[in-house]
């Protein structure tokens, strides 16, 4: 039986609660804390803490962390809901207002990526397009985007967004985070320590605003928001957990508003790419050179050609540049994958 009946019913856990319930359409139910922390569980995979106004918040924050946006990425999940457990028993006392996100239980269910559409293409507004009209996805990312909103509007903090993913392909560099395009916008120090604290080495500059939860995040509601890739998709029970201890006390550590850490080799030093081109399903005899199987940070040199269509064909142009997220198999007009290279 779980600590709190009230949010999850006979589940044990918040985990198991959202694939129990995963699409069902609960209303919202709220409850407190012996120590008056206010929790509310917005809908299936939505927890909402707000500790009292009494309570000191040493990092003047409020923190919006999701996993799941891809029901096959398992990992994030289960490091998210370890942590909401271990909050929910007591183990720790949370500094600041807190939103929790398990982004597509119907996909965690089924193991799969997305179901109709990928989630994580469809906000910033994007899940108004006629194209995705009547999908639950387009509902989930409109429900989840209205809850932010609603969040950073209750909690006036700075807000930070962290949205925990992990990659399809390997990776000559485990784990890395994304930092989405807003002008004139320069990486804090406080959120690149954090990042290294997480044992995350690289970050990658986005060169565009997107339609990524993260983008979303970063532009509407002036987030300071990451995507971060830990490591590598497996399917539930088949995870290394030890190799997400780095997030997961770094997370604990915020969450319980707790100085910084001093950095510690290997992780005292942030590698920094800037994308330089986004390669697009452009559907027009649309080639994409990569194999099936190369690895994320792959290095190609000047003039190889990476993708043709009838109209294009992009060439590395004079210093080398490195592939990410290589993924011929999405549909026109679709991301394929990112060329990167040093900053
Ligand atoms: O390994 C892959 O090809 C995808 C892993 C993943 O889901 N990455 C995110 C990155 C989002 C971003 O660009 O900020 C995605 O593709 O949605
Ligand atoms: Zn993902």
């Amino acid at each position: 039986m779980a600590a709190y009946p009230d949010l999850f019913e006979s589940s044990s856990d918040w985990l198991s609660h959202t694939l129990t319930n995963a699409s069902a359409d609960l209303p919202e139910v709220k409850t407190t804390f012996p120590d008056g922390t206010r929790i509310s569980r917005k809908s299936v995979g939505v927890l909402h803490f707000s500790p009292p106004a009494r309570r000191v918040n040493p990092n003047q924050e409020a923190l919006i962390v999701s996993a799941g946006i891809h029901g096959n990425e398992t990992a994030p999940i289960e490091v998210l809901n370890a942590l909401a457990s271990e909050l929910l028993n007591g183990e720790w006392q949370l500094a600041c207002p807190l939103l929790l996100i398990l982004g597509n239980p119907p996909a965690m269910v089924a193991g799969a990526r997305f179901l109709d559409a990928n989630l994580n293409r469809l906000f910033n507004g994007a899940h108004d397009r006629p194209e995705y009209d009547g999908l639950p996805e387009a509902a989930r990312a409109q429900f989840l985007e209205e809850a932010c909103r609603q969040f950073a509007m209750a909690h006036p903090q700075a807000l930070s967004h962290y949205d925990l993913h992990t990659a399809i392909r390997p990776s000559h560099r485990e784990k890395f985070a994304l930092y989405p395009f807003v002008a004139d916008r320069k990486v804090p120090e406080m959120q690149c320590d954090f990042l290294l604290e997480a044992e995350v080495a690289t970050l990658l500059l986005q060169h565009k605003a997107g339609t990524t939860f993260s983008s979303f995040s970063s532009s509407l509601l002036g987030a300071e928001s990451y995507t971060v890739e830990l490591g590598k998709v497996r399917p539930f029970g088949e995870n290394d957990l030890h190799r997400f201890e780095g997030i997961k006390k770094a997370l604990r550590r915020r969450f319980c508003g707790e100085e910084s850490p001093a950095k510690q080799p290997p992780f005292n030093h942030l590698t920094v790419f800037e994308v330089v081109h986004e390669i697009l399903n452009t559907g027009k005899n649309f080639q994409f050179h990569i194999p099936d199987d190369v690895a994320n940070f792959t290095e190609y040199p000047p003039g190889t050609v990476i993708w043709e269509d009838d109209d294009t064909c992009y060439r590395v142009e004079r210093s080398p540049q490195a592939i990410v997220f290589p993924n011929r198999d999405v549909p026109v007009g679709q991301r394929v994958g990112l060329m990167i290279r040093p900053q």
